[in-house]
């Protein structure tokens, strides 16, 4: 009998997530019976979609959502022996019985000097998520300016380097200057630190005098208004996230009425006024992207990266010959790193990213 630790949610998020609103408990599993498997998980991960997907997933008591990288340490499946290492999305649990139409098998023929923890980042979901936003989405082509935000992130930091791959120049922007310069260190030709440039709007413009014809998207709110003015005609935007907005407590965009006044709510200041146009001069609830769209015959799409699930197998094999053309040296210039992670050493830790916005696998 094997007793588990697991981490609910014990209070739904109010706001940024704080440790009190997890609980650590201990479940006793059922032996695994026929067709049936043991796991041990061997990394966990924290990923920022956890926290709007909590609300409409979760109950509270639930155990957290998220994948993990599992060991199988019994089995009475003859596809996952014991030994073998699977993706399960079985949650924040250090143990889990389950049968295998529930699993991912990692990629076979792993190479020892690649992190297994990568199948959570650069060959794992937020890969493919990169690789489907450029490829699917952008339809990116080679000698286009890319831009890409929360840049030094698990998808941001693969999006700039398969975007320099495949021969685009790339923008990114970061948080801190450490990000800066490990953004520097990947290739990417242009990065900033978006917190302390005087002005937003103007280091993107000195950064792509002459426009995006890309934009990967996955912070949203003002950062994404400031960006769409300086779009490329025929630019496309592939909206992945918009983590700027996922702990709000009140909207951020003014397009909601209020049950008081029946009108629109918290006017923002008009951003698609432009001096040359006079098009929008006045003051606007918004933000307001149609008249981008429409001028710069814009294309916005919206994206879940389990759209194209039927290609992850090929997918990933292909993030993997980048990571491993990076390793051995035979590769581009610019061909894949992972991310940095911090690395926890126990499942009790788990909470610890989410409190400090650090991305974790333990
Ligand atoms: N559509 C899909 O299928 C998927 C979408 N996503 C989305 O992709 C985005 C990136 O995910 P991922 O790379 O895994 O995230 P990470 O956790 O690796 O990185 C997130 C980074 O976002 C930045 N950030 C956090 N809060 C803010 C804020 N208020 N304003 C601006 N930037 C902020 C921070 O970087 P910094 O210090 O630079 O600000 C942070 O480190 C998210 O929006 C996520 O929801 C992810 C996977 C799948
Ligand atoms: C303002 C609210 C916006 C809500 C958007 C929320 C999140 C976007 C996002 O981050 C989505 C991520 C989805 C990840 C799903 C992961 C797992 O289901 C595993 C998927 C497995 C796979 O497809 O490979």
């Amino acid at each position: 009998m094997v007793v588990s630790k697991a981490w609910t949610l014990h209070q739904h998020f109010q706001g940024f997530p704080k440790a009190s609103d997890f609980h650590l408990r201990e479940e006793t599993l059922p032996q695994p019976r026929d067709g049936q498997v043991l796991l041990e998980a061997v990394f966990l991960s924290v990923d920022p979609y956890m926290r709007p997907y909590s609300q409409t997933m979760m109950k509270e008591g639930d155990v957290m959502i998220g994948s993990q990288v599992a060991k199988v340490i019994q089995s009475y499946n003859p596809s996952f022996p014991v030994g073998c290492h699977v993706v399960s999305d079985c949650g924040w649990r250090s143990h889990w019985v389950c049968d295998g139409a529930e699993l991912t098998p990692v990629l076979p023929d792993w190479p020892q000097d690649i992190p297994l923890s990568l199948a959570l980042g650069a060959i794992g979901m937020p890969g493919l998520t990169a690789l489907y936003g450029l490829e699917e989405v952008c339809e990116i082509k080679k000698g286009e300016t890319l831009l890409v935000n929360a840049a030094a992130g698990a998808v941001g930091s693969v999006v700039g380097q398969i975007a320099k791959i495949k021969g685009c120049r790339v923008v990114g922007c970061a948080g801190t200057d450490t990000k800066v310069s490990y953004l520097k260190q990947l290739g990417f030709d242009q990065v900033f630190n978006y917190k302390t440039v005087t002005s937003l709007e103007e280091s993107l413009r000195e950064a792509a005098p002459h426009g995006y014809d890309c934009y990967f998207e996955n912070v949203g709110g003002k950062f994404s208004s400031v960006v769409m003015p300086q779009m490329r005609e025929y630019g496309r935007i592939a909206v992945c996230g918009s983590i700027s907005m996922y702990n709000d407590t009140t909207p951020q965009t003014g397009i909601l009425s209020t049950p008081q006044t029946g009108k629109l709510s918290t006017p923002q200041t008009g951003i698609l006024s432009t001096p040359q146009t006079g098009l929008l001069s006045t003051p606007q609830t918004g933000p307001y992207v149609h008249t981008y769209m429409i001028f710069k015959q814009l294309r916005m799409e919206g994206f879940l990266c389990a759209r194209w699930k039927h290609k992850h197998q090929q997918s990933l094999r292909r993030l993997m010959a980048w990571m491993t053309e990076h390793i051995t040296g035979t590769g581009p210039t610019t061909s894949l790193r992972g991310p940095h992670l911090v690395i926890t050493a126990t499942v009790s830790g788990m909470p610890d990213p989410v409190k400090t916005g650090t991305r974790t696998h333990t």
